[in-house]
């Protein structure tokens, strides 16, 4: 039975479409059987992955709004083992499209229901807000990973993001656990980068991975080449990083 990760974090631009592309990228290059699923209008893990705009006729919008099958949007990527259900701006109108359905919340979790086994993972890129998309994921996950940007106000929204969770796991999935937090986009070379870190872990303890992703300009380069970070520049400190992490989340199991 596959492992559903909801990457979640209403704060805008902190690293979870990149988590998310490059640790499942990671995990399909360690063997694993992944699908990657973008609930973001943005699309962002889409075209991250190599797909273009103009090539796609169904999306996860299909899905949720219009019943259609998940396994008939699946597609392949360029990572052996790695498929995708992507997104598109069309999404945009689920949110307000949904609020007249029953169990709106359940929906992604009912799609996904059949494809959990043919899958060891299934990660889920969440869009920077905390509405119904977020719910659906939260709802459809087994654990959440939150990425947190290593800046001054990291700390801040955590508390409102925490609370989702607690009334996910109280009113719609008892099972949702916090998977980790991970650091990303450390600068180094400022005190306040580690401060950070120190405050983070003090807050979190051992949810945070080790590892901790720093800032590197080929993880910025690589979704304009619509690759991940193994397959653009596999000798790169990002793609180091990045299957550190993937392994140390195979080891928490
Ligand atoms: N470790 C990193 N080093 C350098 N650039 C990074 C790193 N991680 C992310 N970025 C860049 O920062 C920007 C925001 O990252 P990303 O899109 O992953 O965040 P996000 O949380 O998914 O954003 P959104 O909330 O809009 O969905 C992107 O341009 C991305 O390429
Ligand atoms: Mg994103």
């Amino acid at each position: 039975m596959g492992k559903v990760i909801a990457i979640a974090n209403q704060k805008g631009g902190v690293g979870k479409t990149t988590t998310a592309v490059n640790l499942a990228a990671c995990l399909a290059h360690l063997g694993k059987k992944v699908l990657l699923v973008d609930i973001d209008p943005q699309g962002n893990a889409t075209s991250g992955i190599g797909i273009e705009k103009g090539d796609i006729d169904e999306c996860i919008y299909n899905v949720l709004v219009e019943d259609m099958k998940a396994k008939d949007v699946v597609r392949p990527t360029n990572i052996e083992h790695l498929y995708i259900i992507p997104a598109t701006i069309q999404l945009a109108g689920a949110e307000i499209e949904l609020v007249p359905v029953v169990s709106r919340e359940i929906l992604l979790k009912n799609a996904l229901a059949p494809l959990k086994e043919q899958y060891d993972f299934i990660l889920i890129d969440c869009p920077p807000s905390l509405g119904l998309l977020t719910l659906n994921a939260l709802t459809a996950a087994d654990a959440v990973l939150i990425p947190v940007q290593c800046e001054y106000y990291a700390l801040e929204g955590l508390s409102q993001l925490l609370n989702t969770i607690r009334l996910v796991q109280k009113h719609l999935n008892t099972n949702l656990k916090l998977e980790g937090v991970v650091l990303t986009m450390l600068d180094a070379r400022t005190n306040l980068g580690l401060q950070v870190i120190q405050e983070v872990k003090k807050y979190f303890r051992e949810k945070v991975y080790e590892t901790i992703i720093p800032r590197n300009v080929r993880l910025s380069e690589a979704p304009s080449h619509g690759k991940p970070i193994i397959l653009y520049d596999v000798r790169s400190k990002g793609a180091e990083v990045y299957l550190e992490l993937a392994k140390e989340v195979l080891a928490r199991g």
